[in-house]
């Protein structure tokens, strides 16, 4: 396929509620989307950037400049693509930008499966009708607000709870989550808030029979969690540490982590999430689909990654109204009662983007066109 066109936007949409974590509190999500054209068909897809680098080094700004400097270039001067594995490699040059990347790539991968005629998850080698999906949680200054919160989660139906912990909210409201819950299926999320000094406090963790202790030490390390892991029966699990399917691999050489989250901005696409997949797999690693408050288009994206089979833990991926008033797609990713979401039988990411929100939410665009034909 040649792609004709490439039209990038810069979105603001305000959350329903603020989302706090260790190392921030967010009220809104500013991002880019992507839509890419080619032969009458548009791919769509979502840079999972924040306004702020707190999460990793991009924000809204660097990853525009990459994909107008950049990427976006790249892509229109290219010859044919056959397969979108080929924007990860033309792109390999550039240096980490994963989620730039992957905001491209992703939409070159919804264009060739409406190509094939196929579902995204079927293009991507998905096994799965359904998928089992969890609610990842802030953190709450009102301990009973967050009881409210996971009440009304366990009535929708979500299969896992994951919470945000930093030093100072992290056992006793475990202790109390577990009091008020009993055996839920629950995790914590820590977003490097801790380090080797902290083994005391982690160690406390470890009776409450979590699934897993979500990237407790620093977002750049492998060689620490590696000994914290050998000091805990929770399974470590890393996020902000795995860039790409050779820090998976070193990872768990090193027994820095049991189970992988991967996010496919966070490793700079859909080729190499399955590449990590399929690493996993094959060492025996279950990992889930990570969340970073996509809006319908990254989160449809979501959906059909998880449906690849080594995905057998509850991810992020929520209905559209955890976080949104109104989402840029058509229908809303809903969530069945039993915590599961059907995967879209329609060609493509299998959510129809609505062009009045999408226009509503954008604060700017771009249109690239193909100039060498
Ligand atoms: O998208 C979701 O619902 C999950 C959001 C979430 O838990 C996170 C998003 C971005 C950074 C972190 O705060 C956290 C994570 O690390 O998984
Ligand atoms: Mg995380």
């Amino acid at each position: 396929m040649f792609i004709e066109k490439v039209t990038m936007r810069q979105m603001k949409m305000i959350l329903k509620s603020p989302f706090q974590t260790s190392f921030g509190t967010q009220l809104e999500r500013e991002f880019i989307l992507t839509e890419v054209q080619a032969d009458g068909l548009t791919g769509y897809g979502e840079c999972v950037v924040s306004k702020d680098p707190l999460y990793n080094e991009e924000t809204v700004g660097t990853a525009w400049h990459i994909l107008e400097q950049f990427l976006i270039p790249m892509v229109l001067e290219q010859a044919e693509f056959s397969h979108p594995d080929e924007a990860g490699q033309l792109f390999s040059p550039i240096r980490r930008n994963n989620m730039a990347k992957s905001a491209i790539e992703g939409a070159i991968w919804d264009l060739y499966a409406k190509q094939q005629n196929l579902p995204l998850a079927k293009a991507l080698g998905g096994t799965k009708d359904k998928i089992e999906v969890g609610i990842s949680i802030g953190i709450e200054e009102d301990i009973n607000q967050l009881f409210r919160n996971v009440e009304n989660y366990i009535e929708q139906g979500y299969r896992r709870f994951k919470f945000k912990i930093k030093p100072g909210k992290d056992v006793e409201i475990i202790r109390a989550l577990r009091s008020r819950f009993g055996d839920i299926p629950m995790m914590a999320d820590a977003n490097s808030a801790y380090t080797l000094n902290d083994m005391d406090t982690l160690k406390e963790l470890d009776y409450f029979n979590l699934m897993m202790i979500e990237q407790p030490l620093a977002h750049d390390d492998i060689i620490d969690h590696a000994k914290l892991q050998k000091q805990l029966k929770t399974p470590v699990c890393l996020d902000e540490s795995i860039h790409s399917c050779e820090d998976a691999r070193k990872a768990i050489e090193l027994g820095s982590t049991r189970i992988i989250n991967i996010k496919i901005g966070r490793v700079g696409g859909l080729s190499e999430a399955k590449r990590i997949h399929d690493l996993c797999r094959e060492k025996g690693v279950p990992v889930w689909c990570g969340g970073m408050l996509e809006s319908g288009i990254g989160r449809a994206h979501n959906i059909a990654m998880t449906s690849l089979p080594n995905f057998i833990l509850p991810g992020d991926t929520a209905a559209s109204s955890r976080y949104w008033y109104e989402d840029v797609i058509s229908p809303e990713v809903t969530v069945n009662k039993d915590g599961t979401i059907d995967i879209p039988l329609s060609p493509g990411i299998g959510y129809q983007p609505k062009p009045e929100l999408l226009d509503k939410y954008t604060v700017k665009q771009r249109e690239f066109v193909r100039t060498n034909k």
